[in-house]
């Protein structure tokens, strides 16, 4: 469904924003893409939108290149939110809706309206008009509104309250049992991702650190929290990365032959530990 091979992309032909990126996402699975800021998320949704070029490497979409020839067959599959709105402010989603009828082949009347009535946003007002969240919602009602196999996107959940985020989460949930979809959406918001992925992909300095599913990482990640005179007996070379202070030691390891220290804390970890300690390298 969607393939990266060995992406990289520089400018200027000096310094590298990806480099040798590769994952695959299939049919009917939801990635969260993960990374701090400047990692080169939002570089990999335009990449694959086609909206850059890549270096150097391969981005396959439902087994076609993605290049200029096949552009318009693999966009009118694809749902997308940008990190911002792309759209004329002076646009309403009733005009939006109009013109996405006449631009996709499976757009879906009936869904649309669904979605803006889920969301509860105006198909009148114009798009400047409406605060970010609610322009966040129109992008994510238009995405969804003409049965694309593969949804990219770019922080849909920035600006949006936890009761919407809730109810987005729901959203996508549906939009993949109803479509088989494949969904690809970068976000800050791990826990959020907790709710609804089947894998994280996670970028840090444009490069993959890892790409696997929610069950393998729970399998390989886990937290080691005891007191610093239990500490005494760990190998700090064992763990990805920890913190310590005088009283405690808490760090992410995987190898499951290390001691534990007795009245040591072991648990899974979560996606934000992962990220926090895999960073503290
Ligand atoms: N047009 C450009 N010219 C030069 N460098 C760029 C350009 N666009 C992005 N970059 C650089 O590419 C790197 C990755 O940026 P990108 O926006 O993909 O990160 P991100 O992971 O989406 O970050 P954030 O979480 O802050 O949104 C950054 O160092 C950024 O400065």
């Amino acid at each position: 469904m969607l393939e990266l091979i060995n992406v990289s992309k520089d400018y200027f032909d000096f310094e590298f924003v990806l480099k040798n990126v590769s994952f695959s996402l299939k049919e009917g699975y939801i990635m969260g893409l993960i990374g701090p800021n400047g990692s080169g998320k939002t570089t990999i949704i335009n990449l694959i939108m086609n909206v850059i070029k890549p270096t150097g490497g391969e981005i396959k979409i439902f087994g076609l290149d993605n290049t200029l020839e096949n552009n318009v067959a693999i966009k009118d599959k694809i749902g997308f939110v940008f990190d911002k709105s792309i759209y004329p402010e002076k646009l309403n989603l009733d005009k939006l809706g109009y013109i996405y009828k006449n631009l996709y082949s499976n757009f879906d009347e009936e869904y649309f309206e669904e979605l803006i009535k889920k969301l509860k946003i105006s198909k009148l007002k114009k798009l400047g008009e409406q605060s970010k969240g609610n322009q966040m919602k129109c992008q994510i009602a238009l995405a969804l509104s003409h049965n694309a196999k593969l949804i990219l996107m770019d922080e849909p959940a920035a600006g949006l309250d936890p009761i919407v985020r809730r109810e987005l989460i729901k959203i996508l949930l549906e939009y993949r049992e109803r479509t088989n979809a494949a969904i690809l959406f970068s976000t800050h918001l791990t826990e959020d991702l907790e709710k609804v992925a089947d894998y994280i992909t996670y970028i840090n300095n444009g490069k993959l650190i890892f790409s696997k599913s929610i069950e393998e990482m729970r399998d390989e990640y886990k937290i080691l929290k005891c007191t610093i005179s239990q500490s005494k007996m760990l190998n700090e070379s064992d763990f990805f990365g920890y913190e310590k202070n005088e009283y405690y030691f808490k760090g992410l390891f995987g190898d499951s032959n290390i001691v534990i220290p007795e009245g040591a804390i072991v648990e899974n970890a979560t996606i934000q530990d992962i990220m926090y300690y895999l960073n503290r390298k």
